[in-house]
């Protein structure tokens, strides 16, 4: 791919509404699993001031989003190369008013992202937790809203209540539920149907299954090591799972 080839690009907001649900590691493994197989991806750490993309990826970030938003700075100079078809888009950490962007901004921003975007086949954001207006408007802009809850009653209270939000005041009606950290393949089947039947019952609302990521303790390892555990443990039980995701993911 020369960096002039236009694509028209799928844009996949990754949310969950509870933290610490494994969305960031989620995000780069499925990243990393697209662009092995073939696909051109670019990874937006959506969590603009509270960033971690570039942590979980041993990232040596020279630009970030923030420069493009406080200074105009380009926002391709802040693109950061893993392999010729997975870039970064990293943010900063430890800024908070990042995390509340003004309607201008998050235009400008939109402008910005639209200008680099069009050289890639898939824009993954990894938002940041909650239901703040970055995450939010980044589910808005995308055109798929994957929902990544595990089976600890929080994480489905909270995921309940971010599809709520962006269904009831953004009309979201299409979801892609993951259910991560699970012990069993039952376990991820009986906690997507109860997600299910309370989306259906009061919101009218039937999301997809997207997966059903394993407790792995790979995982952990590959974001103590800085490296996808896709690349670091392929054989492991998460990163069979992250490659069937994939797939279902180019099937969409
Ligand atoms: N399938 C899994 N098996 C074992 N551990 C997991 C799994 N998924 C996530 N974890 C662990 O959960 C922790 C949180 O993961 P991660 O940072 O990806 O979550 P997050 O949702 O992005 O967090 P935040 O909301 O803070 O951005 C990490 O220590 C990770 O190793």
């Amino acid at each position: 791919m020369t960096a002039k080839t236009k694509r028209s690009p799928k844009i996949i907001c990754i949310s969950s509404g509870k933290g610490g649900v494994g969305k960031t590691s989620f995000s780069v493994n499925v990243a990393t699993a697209l662009s092995q197989k073939g696909k051109s991806v670019l990874l937006i750490d959506g969590d603009l001031g509270l960033a971690n993309v570039d942590v979980v990826l041993g990232l040596n970030v020279r630009h970030t989003i923030q420069e493009t938003i406080e200074e105009g700075r380009e926002l391709a100079s802040s693109l950061v190369e893993i392999n010729p078809r997975f870039h970064v888009l990293p943010a900063s950490s430890g800024v908070p008013e990042m995390a509340t962007l003004s309607y201008e901004e998050q235009a400008f921003l939109t402008n910005s992202l639209e200008e680099i975007i069009d050289r890639f086949d898939y824009v993954l954001i990894d938002t940041a937790a909650g239901i703040g207006d970055s995450v939010l408007w980044f589910n808005t802009w995308s055109q798929i809203n994957i929902v990544i809850l595990t089976p600890d009653p929080t994480s489905l209270t909270d995921a309940y209540a971010l599809i709520k939000v962006l269904n009831s005041r953004h009309e979201r009606k299409h979801f892609h539920l993951l259910i991560n950290s699970v012990q069993s393949k039952k376990e991820g089947q009986d906690v997507f149907t109860n997600m299910r039947m309370v989306l259906e019952r009061f919101l009218k609302i039937t999301p997809l299954a997207l997966g059903a990521m394993p407790q792995d303790k790979n995982v952990s390892m590959g974001i103590r090591q800085q490296r996808p555990f896709l690349l670091g443990a392929p054989e492991s039980k998460a990163s069979l799972e992250i490659i069937a995701v994939a797939d279902r993911i180019i099937a969409l």
